[in-house]
């Protein structure tokens, strides 16, 4: 299978925050956040893998910024690793300021989306060639991010998990 890029997966929504997707304090409801970077990030796997994906795991998520009634927000999907048939997606979360238009970083989130087939069974995705300093930076921290979220979901045992082993030894 031919390597892509993680341009060739690059996906973004832009929308607004309509006053049925806030809290009591008028500012974005985290689940709707959470449903649209899911949205931007199957768009993404399922560009790198061109196969059905599933949302494996949400391995971070982090609520950074509120994102006030109002918001042009713009939620950016893009691979940032392919494994055997997982790939881990890294979404950035922008608000654009209504006045210079200038961008903010409001929220940023790590999944993990499974290609699989018409019964749901995992399949081969191409690898991926990261390029940009950025996506060779988290290309080479996916690994350890993937070992975390397998062994606290309970698939990994701590001692096999060589990479955050790693992390303390070195
Ligand atoms: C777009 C949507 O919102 S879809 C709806 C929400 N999601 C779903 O319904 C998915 C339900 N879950 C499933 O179908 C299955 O659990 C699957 C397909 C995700 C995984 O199936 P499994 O039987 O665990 O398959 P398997 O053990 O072979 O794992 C497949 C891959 O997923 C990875 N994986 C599984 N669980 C996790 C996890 N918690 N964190 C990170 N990676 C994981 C495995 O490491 C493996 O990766 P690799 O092939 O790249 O090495």
């Amino acid at each position: 299978m031919n390597s892509k890029y993680p341009k060739d997966s690059r996906t973004t929504l832009t929308d607004l925050v309509l006053p049925s997707e806030t809290n009591p304090l008028n500012n974005l409801f985290g689940g709707e956040l959470l449903a649209r970077m899911d949205r931007a990030a199957s768009i993404a796997a399922r560009r790198h893998s061109r196969r059905i994906v599933v949302t494996a795991s949400v391995n971070h998520v982090a609520f950074n910024k509120a994102i006030p009634l109002g918001s042009v927000v713009t939620v950016e999907a893009v691979v940032s690793r392919a494994f055997k048939s997982s790939m881990e997606i890294f979404i950035d979360v922008w608000v654009e300021d209504r006045e210079s238009g200038l961008r903010s970083k409001a929220n940023e989130a790590i999944y993990t989306f499974v290609a699989v087939d018409e019964t749901g069974a995992p399949v081969p995705v191409p690898p991926l060639e990261p390029e940009t300093d950025l996506e060779k930076e988290r290309y080479a921290a996916a690994l350890r991010r993937k070992q975390l979220s397998l062994v606290l979901a309970g698939k990994m045992q701590p001692n096999e998990a060589s990479e955050l082993k790693a992390l303390f030894t070195k």
